[in-house]
């Protein structure tokens, strides 16, 4: 190497915008740029010539005193993932963010260098990924948010047809797999076209989220889901749950849409009360049957409780 070209190579290494360290075979550190010295808060004179470790001890044992051991004993490169290691070097912006602890996210690559007459060195680079981090982390927020109102009923809030549909696959499979009976209740408020059409649009409404409230504040175990079917009908899937256990909760449903005491003067219940009809699907625990077939039961029974007399409940098990 000419050694002109020496001071121009160094100054080049310090003005890089990203740190760098090289380590001698003994992993003494030999050069720590300018942009290491800003960001770690150490003079180069306070570690060059150090042991790296003594340096940064906390580092020792880790993902980078792996891959330190790698380039110089074993001549191999490692580029350590940011997910993995998020941001093991103590390096900082400013120094209200290193009071606060509040680290540069890294991408850390260590790289083997051979060196004329001497054992070999290695290479640290150091580059910040903070901004490429916080556009990931927003953009996963952003599709959470997403995901949850592709799965939500606009109205309502609670789950819509999508997130039945899911649900009601998956429910079926464990089922199946299990064993176990599986029950699918469908509830239709009673008369509700006559209620649209004597109070507006909009107290239709109302009345869809105080009673969609009501039947998603009665479940209580994990799988239980209840849902906007469509228009003014409700899904409610409950696993795990036989057909007398179903219509027990079915009962408590009919009490619970009574107890809202939302006045309703065009229906046919003598209390001239918003009601609802329920219809029951009840799949037996070893005997199962497709999902289309269970849809079509509890439709079924639906039909027979509004032409019974609505405000009821009927079975059946396909
Ligand atoms: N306000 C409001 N009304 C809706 C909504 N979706 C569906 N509906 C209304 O719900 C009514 C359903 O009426 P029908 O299917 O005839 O049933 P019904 O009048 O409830 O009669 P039964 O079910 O036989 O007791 C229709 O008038 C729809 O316009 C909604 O999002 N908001």
């Amino acid at each position: 190497m000419d050694c002109a070209r020496l001071p121009l190579l160094e100054s080049v290494f310090c003005a890089v915008s990203l740190g760098a360290i090289v380590l001698d075979h003994q992993r003494r550190v030999v050069l720590w740029n300018s942009w290491m010295v800003r960001h770690a808060g150490l003079e180069q004179d306070k570690v060059i010539g150090r042991d790296f470790f003594a340096v940064c001890p906390d580092l020792r044992g880790g993902r980078v005193d792996a891959a330190i051991q790698h380039a110089l004993y074993n001549n191999f490169p490692s580029l350590l993932s940011q997910t993995l290691n998020k941001a093991p070097f103590g390096l900082y912006l400013n120094a209200a963010a290193a009071a606060r602890d509040d680290r540069i996210q890294q991408a850390v690559e260590v790289t083997p260098i051979a060196v004329d007459g001497a054992p070999r060195h290695c290479l640290i680079q150091i580059s910040d990924v903070s901004i490429a981090v916080a556009r990931e982390r927003l953009l996963r927020e952003q599709a959470m948010v997403l995901r949850s109102q592709t799965f939500a009923d606009g109205l309502t809030g609670i789950a819509n047809r999508r997130h039945f549909d899911v649900a009601m696959e998956k429910e079926h499979r464990r089922a199946k797999r299990g064993g176990m009976p599986l029950s699918l209740l469908m509830i239709d408020i009673d008369h509700f076209k006559a209620y649209n059409d004597h109070y507006g649009h909009q107290k239709g409404d109302q009345c869809l989220i105080q009673v969609a409230g009501a039947l998603a504040a009665m479940l209580k175990r994990p799988g239980d889901l209840t849902a906007r079917y469509g228009g003014e009908e409700f899904a409610m899937i409950l696993p795990e749950t036989d057909i007398e256990q179903a219509r027990l909760m079915a009962e408590t449903i009919r009490d619970r849409v009574q107890a809202l005491r939302i006045p309703h003067e065009r229906t046919t219940d003598d209390a001239r009360q918003v009601t609802v009809s329920i219809g029951i699907a009840t799949q037996r625990g070893g005997t199962p049957v497709d999902i289309a077939a269970l849809i079509g039961a509890a439709d079924k029974a639906l039909y027979q409780a509004k032409r019974s007399g609505r405000n009821l409940v009927a079975a059946l098990q396909p």
